[in-house]
């Protein structure tokens, strides 16, 4: 273990009117962590901590439910696509230890609330429209940092009903085995979490893992591989895992996405007009949100199986083969 630790940025330069020099820091701290570290922590993001607060607990409310009770809210028939909103459960045969609800936008056709704790479903929707704020804005300083066209990733990622948020619940590790959530990259844009106090979110840098440790109001900020494609490997969609504590952990993911539709490849600005090869072959996002899936349904019994975004990779040598 490391002594390591991702950035911290805050954000309100980007709430107050004319802080010129106050953004272009922010842009410039945002822009190496990406590259670095893949990872960063907002401060002063404008979701009230409050409503933080008390997501968290209404979560661990929810959770502690007998399982039947849980089990009524689980996908509707036919809400298993592109995931299952709802309650879910990993597999019994799966590593990963946790149980979660997820919904897409409020309005979405497929969400299914609970009913308890009676304001579960409100505070839900309110805390989604603002990460659904916080995803706008954090595009528009990705696509600055990148140095693309105004708009470009605004424009290219428009859609926002696939866009969705999980509440986790993490069960207490046994003397045996803590594996919370196996090592894994983000297949979406950006991913914001916050987690309660009980700790266990580690990111991998340079073959360490980093322990991103819980403070309560921040909000942690990830790359996905949607964005180290996009960007040809020059922001980082970096592994990262939860390891089980002694007690139930709870925390929020918001996946800030892509619609299915869309194809995915390196862009012309880190690829022909800086003279470099694409890192990967473009696919169309649907195709590999499906693979994901299919990582979660079977879970494989080797770790080579699984499909990462290197499924797409065009490694170096094949390139050199290939120009012969
Ligand atoms: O619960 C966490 O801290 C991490 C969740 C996560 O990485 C994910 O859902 O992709
Ligand atoms: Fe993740």
């Amino acid at each position: 273990m490391s002594n390591l630790c991702i950035p911290t940025v805050d954000l309100s330069p980007f709430h107050n009117e004319g802080d010129e020099d106050g953004k272009n820091a922010v842009k410039q701290i945002i822009g190496e962590a990406c590259s670095e570290y893949g990872f960063f922590q907002v401060v002063n993001h404008c979701v009230p901590l409050n409503l933080m607060n008390r997501v968290l607990e209404l979560s661990r409310m929810f959770f502690e439910y007998p399982k039947e009770e849980k089990l009524k809210y689980g996908p509707g028939p036919g809400s298993g696509v592109p995931l299952p909103a709802g309650y879910n459960r990993q597999p019994e045969h799966s590593a990963d230890k946790n149980e979660y609800l997820l919904m897409f936008p409020p309005g979405s056709g497929f969400n299914v609330y609970p009913n308890d704790p009676p304001e579960f479903r409100e505070v839900l929707e309110e805390i989604f429209s603002h990460f659904a704020k916080m995803g706008l804005l954090l595009e528009s300083i990705l696509n600055e940092c990148l140095g693309l066209p105004p708009n470009f990733l605004k424009e290219y990622n428009h859609d926002r009903s696939c866009d969705f948020m999980v509440a986790l619940r993490y069960f207490p590790a046994t003397e045996t085995e803590n594996n919370g959530l196996s090592e894994h990259e983000d297949g979406n844009c950006i991913t914001f979490l916050f987690q309660d106090n009980v700790g266990g979110l580690e990111v991998l840098k340079d073959g360490k893992w980093i322990p991103v440790p819980p403070t309560e109001g921040t909000i942690v900020v990830n790359v996905g591989d949607v964005i180290q494609v996009l960007s040809n490997n020059k922001f980082k969609s970096s592994t990262h895992r939860v390891v089980r504590q002694q007690e139930s952990r709870h925390s929020l993911a918001f996946f800030y996405n892509l619609v299915e539709n869309k194809w995915v490849e390196p862009l012309p600005q880190f690829t022909k007009e800086i003279g470099q090869p694409p890192r990967y072959k473009g696919f169309l996002f649907k195709e590999y949100q499906q693979l994901r899936m299919r990582n979660k349904t079977h879970p494989p019994s080797r770790p080579e199986d699984v499909i990462h975004i290197t499924h797409y990779a065009i490694s170096t040598q094949g390139r050199e083969n290939n120009v012969k």
